[in-house]
């Protein structure tokens, strides 16, 4: 019988981002317990998959033991899904209220959220991924500003950032993610 990863009762998730673990509480409220530690981790470039593989990898590396990563991107489809996972950086320089700037010369303000979970095990152990999407698209920020790019995509008439948190997490990209990751958790303790 192949023998199942030791999945620990509790996982560690490692983010320096407040409104992230706020989400990410909510969403596994009730399923699994979560600490957390804010330890600043190298983000290499490449695609999501790599950045989050690596990301999840120094931080268990950082720890000495099981952890749980995660990477977020927002990807334009006129731009062939740039900014993608360097997102943080062009919010950083032109802030939410410029951001739909960057797509103005394009008719196309399709975009996809995508978040990337990846569960490690421990240092030398391959990350495990667990990705979801949601489509939308750039529009001027409406709503509050507080998380990140949340008042600059639309979904279905409305920002993230005019929603309850309730109605965004049961739609979003990191909501869909998380369920792929509860399906895996589920799974271990069969
Ligand atoms: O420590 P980590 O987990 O890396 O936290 P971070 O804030 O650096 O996050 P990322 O590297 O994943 O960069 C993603 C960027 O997108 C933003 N972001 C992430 N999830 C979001 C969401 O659900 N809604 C709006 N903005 C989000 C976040 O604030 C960053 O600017
Ligand atoms: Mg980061």
């Amino acid at each position: 019988m192949a023998s199942s990863p030791a999945v620990p009762k509790h996982l560690n998730f490692i983010t320096g981002n407040k409104n992230k673990l706020a989400e990410v509480q909510a969403i596994l409220a009730g399923v699994i317990e979560l600490t957390n530690q804010n330890i600043d981790l190298v983000e290499i470039q490449g695609t999501v998959e790599e950045v989050t593989t690596d990301k999840a990898r120094r931080a268990a590396d950082a720890i000495q033991g099981p952890v749980l990563v995660e990477d977020t991107c927002l990807c334009f489809k006129a731009m062939n899904d740039l900014p993608g996972p360097y997102i943080k950086w062009f919010l950083l320089s032109l802030g939410p209220q410029n951001l739909h700037k960057m797509l103005s010369g394009f008719d196309d303000k399709s975009a996809s959220a995508v978040c990337t979970f990846a569960y490690c095990e421990g240092p030398g152990h391959d990350p495990v991924l667990f990705q979801g999407r949601t489509e939308g698209k750039l529009v001027e920020s409406r709503g509050s500003t507080v998380f990140g790019w949340d008042s600059c995509f639309e979904y279905e008439g409305l920002t993230y950032a005019e929603m309850e948190k309730a109605e965004k997490n049961k739609i979003s990209h990191r909501g869909k993610a998380l369920e792929k990751l509860k399906g895996w958790l589920a799974e271990q303790v069969q």
